[in-house]
């Protein structure tokens, strides 16, 4: 009946989306509605599409008899009452489905998890809420556990996939928080704080769609392929237009893949730079050692450093920025030597009046105020001073200032003095190259310290617009035919001009409408544009420069910040989000933690934990939510073996998980080296920049793993990865804990303190397993669906 009511709402999208394209001609606004009926169609037609797998995952019965079902969208009868046939799981009438329990049922006797395959129910999972009923041995945590682990058991297939059917409370309540102020969610590895994050998204447009829809909410991730490995999750719970994107990514324009030293990122990250950048500008505001002479109409005028600096101090006090207070410097030049010309002219009684002008020789004001003005006129044509006051005060663009910057050895001394002279050569580059992720919120701040001289953008709008409602005029013209010339009083036919005008205009910005962009398509491309909300994930790898960037993308700080400080590794990182966040909202952020870990089983965990004490004994590792039955094992072999036990110990986890994915973590700079002898054995096996995560295996670094998993993790050369960071312990607690079933280490040195919680493969690399054991399952018959 349910996908009875799905299919009969797509064949009458995919009609009206039939009938709109078919249509043809029209006046401009009927051809511009066409347009966004068509997308409105096309966008309904793919939100159905999304919902096909899973389309009703619950039921809950409630003590009165009543039964609501619980679905992916929220689906009505055709007729009558339009009652609910499927309550959206985002509805507040859908939230009992999360949150009630034994303890507190809310109502709700029952709770049914349904799990289907294509359109057949391939079966149940019922919970009684009813304390006599609980199990021993069954978690008060988690509600649904059934479903809870057969969804956690479920072989990984490089995607991220939504957990809708299986929201457990503590997450439920940060998806439904407010989306006012910044929200900052702290929980350790496989806390769920991706899956959450997302789903909050996709709470949030439902439940504010009219003002974020139109500005757009922002998903920021810290590299391209964690980026692709969500891009399925808001797709699949049918909401698109959400900006999905890095912070490199944020300045349109630039593409910032450049990579550079971790140091090097760090020094750009420091909030120092921003007096860096303003210093680089001042740099740029040049007087010249020696006078430049200036020659118009036969008389040379000195521009000498005293006038270019009391020009200077003059624009600099006008507090306008850089690019817009070059007026105000080129006004003063030629102030000054305007009144050096007139001074020259005034005290030559015996000079011809240059310039035709009728005063009398010998008067002191031989040059009348409209003399003058043609001087200065004339002198802002002269291409010697243009030259001049372009040297002296350059028009700059972000990329230029930075270009030059980082190019010279005296620029960097000049504006970074309080680096070190080690700093500023890390920073040294040349020209040619590209951009680095972390230049992006340095170009961002030099624009807005530079400022934007818009006229000629703006006066090139205006022009367009005019010529468009030109254009639209004469369209009209031809559509009202003479109906026009029928008014014989003069009073009247104006009125007619008028509105005539005004529809034009309309007429005229709708035509700009149609050739808009989503509004997700336009947000990316303006660098100025105030996004709805904003999510940040993997937040405490941010650096203090690129905090400022986001907070400027969201003036209304509507904020879903998650993340987890034990993770950081890159090093202008935060390790406290009190510092990230004060200089911006100073106390007012409110602090979520998640507490249970979903991925990792119990026994990698406990390897995870020993790591975490070593970086700080209060931090306390996630709990996990279940056990595997599998030990990891570590295995230190001889360096001159390492290439060929690696590919056993790949070739062994690949028979454990069958169909599941297998991650290899590789100490930064050999992953091109140790992925080649993967390859060799595996030879899909994927390895690069952006390595393609559903390949089976998958060779990375602790950053390119950073917020993904595998449901087998080898890691390889743990001392090195702690050894090649000042925050290597860190890097290392990431790496363990990226496996969902089982882990590996494997080694030619000793191993790091804290890792002496592995099986020591003292037999080889025998398979190992035993399979996992999920704590409790209770399937109920599928028969009663
Ligand atoms: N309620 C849930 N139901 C089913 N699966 C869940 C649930 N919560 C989390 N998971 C799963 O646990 C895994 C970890 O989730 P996620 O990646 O969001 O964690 P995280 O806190 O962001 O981890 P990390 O900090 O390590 O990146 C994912 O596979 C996710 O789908």
């Amino acid at each position: 009946m349910l996908y009875g009511r799905l299919d009969d709402l797509r064949a009458q999208a995919s009609n009206r989306l039939d009938a709109s394209l078919r249509a043809t001609g029209g006046t401009p606004q009927a051809r511009s509605e066409r347009e966004t009926t068509i997308r409105m169609y096309t966008d309904q037609l793919a939100h159905l599409s999304a919902v096909e797998n899973g389309l009703c995952f619950g039921r809950l019965d409630f003590e009165a008899g009543e039964r609501r079902y619980i679905g992916r969208i929220g689906v009505f009868e055709e007729s009558g009452d339009y009652e609910p046939l499927l309550i959206d799981w985002r509805a507040p009438a859908a939230r009992p489905f999360y949150l009630a329990t034994a303890a507190s049922p809310e109502g709700v006797t029952r709770r049914r998890h349904i799990r289907t395959r294509s359109r057949t129910v391939v079966g149940l999972d019922d919970e009684v809420l009813d304390l006599t009923a609980v199990k021993a041995g069954a978690h008060e945590e988690v509600t649904g556990e059934a479903a809870l682990l057969a969804a956690l058991d479920a072989r990984r297939t490089g995607r991220m996939q939504d957990i809708v059917e299986t929201i457990q409370a503590e997450q439920d309540r940060v998806i439904r928080a407010e989306p006012g102020g910044v929200l900052v969610v702290q929980g350790g590895p496989g806390t769920g704080k991706t899956a959450v994050a997302l789903h909050r998204v996709a709470y949030l447009l439902y439940t504010y769609r009219q003002q974020l829809s139109t500005r757009v909410v922002l998903v920021v991730g810290p590299n391209e392929t964690f980026l692709r490995y969500i891009s399925q999750v808001l797709p699949s719970l049918a909401e698109t237009g959400v900006l999905l994107g890095t912070v490199g990514d944020l300045y349109p324009g630039v593409t910032a893949r450049r990579a550079e030293s971790a140091e090097a990122a760090e020094i750009k990250g420091r909030l120092e730079m921003t007096d860096v950048l303003a210093a680089a500008i001042r740099d740029r505001q040049e007087v010249p050692d020696n006078d430049i002479d200036i020659t118009i109409e036969g008389d040379t005028l000195r521009l000498d450093r005293a006038i270019c600096e009391d020009a200077r101090a003059a624009a600099r006090k006008s507090g306008k920025l850089h690019n817009l207070a070059r007026p105000i410097f080129d006004t003063e030049v030629i102030h000054a030597l305007s009144l050096q010309l007139a001074e020259k002219i005034g005290t030559d009684p015996y000079a011809d009046d240059p310039l035709g002008g009728d005063d009398a020789p010998g008067d002191p004001q031989v040059l009348s105020e409209a003399d003058l003005a043609e001087i200065r006129r004339e002198l802002r044509e002269e291409p010697e001073l243009k030259a001049a006051l372009d040297w002296m005060w350059p028009i700059l663009t972000p990329q230029k200032l930075l270009r030059d910057l980082y190019a010279s050895d005296e620029r960097l001394a000049t504006a970074a003095p309080a680096l070190t002279s080690d700093e500023r050569a890390l920073l040294r580059r040349e020209p040619a190259g590209g951009w680095t992720p972390a230049d992006v919120p340095l170009l961002d701040e030099a624009a807005e310290l530079l400022g934007e001289d818009d006229r000629p953008i703006n006066a090139l709008a205006e022009k367009r617009r005019r010529e468009r409602i030109a254009y639209a005029e004469g369209a009209l013209e031809i559509l009202s035919g003479s109906a026009s010339l029928d008014f014989e009083d003069d009073a009247e036919s104006e009125i007619l001009a008028a509105t005539d005008l005004l529809e034009a205009e309309r007429l005229a910005d709708r035509h700009d409408e149609e050739l808009r962009l989503t509004p997700a398509e336009r947000a990316a491309a303006d660098r100025k544009w105030a996004f709805g909300h904003v999510v940040v994930d993997e937040a405490q790898e941010l650096s203090p420069m690129a905090w400022r960037l986001l907070m400027r993308r969201c003036p209304n700080r509507s904020m879903t910040v998650v993340g987890d400080v034990a993770q950081t590794g890159d090093l202008g990182g935060t390790t406290s989000w009190e510092q990230a966040l004060e200089p911006y909202v100073d106390h007012r952020w409110r602090l979520e933690e998640l507490t249970v870990n979903y991925r990792t089983p119990a026994e990698i965990m406990a390897v995870g934990g020993g790591v975490l004490a070593g970086i700080d004994p209060s931090l306390q590792p996630p709990r996990s939510v279940r056990h595997s039955g599998v030990d990891p094992w570590g295995l230190r072999v001889e360096p001159a073996q390492l290439d060929e036990c690696l590919v056993e110990a790949v070739l062994r986890e690949a028979a454990e998980v069958a169909d599941g994915r297998i991650g290899v973590i590789v100490p930064a700079g050999h992953e091109y080296e140790l992925g080649r002898v993967v390859t060799k054995a595996v030879p899909d096996a994927a390895i690069g920049e952006q390595p393609d995560l559903e390949r089976r295996v998958v060779v990375l670094t602790v950053r390119q793993a950073k917020g993904l998993e595998f449901d087998s993790v080898i890691v390889v050369e743990p001392a090195r990865i702690v050894a090649e960071s000042t925050r290597g312990y860190r890097d290392l607690y990431v790496a363990l804990t990226r496996a969902t079933q089982r882990l590996g280490v494997l080694h030619t040195a000793p191993l790091p303190a804290g890792l002496d919680g592995l099986r020591p493969l003292t037999d080889g690399l025998r398979p190992l397993t035993d399979g996992l054991r999920p704590l409790t399952t209770e399937a109920a018959s599928p028969a009663n669906f």
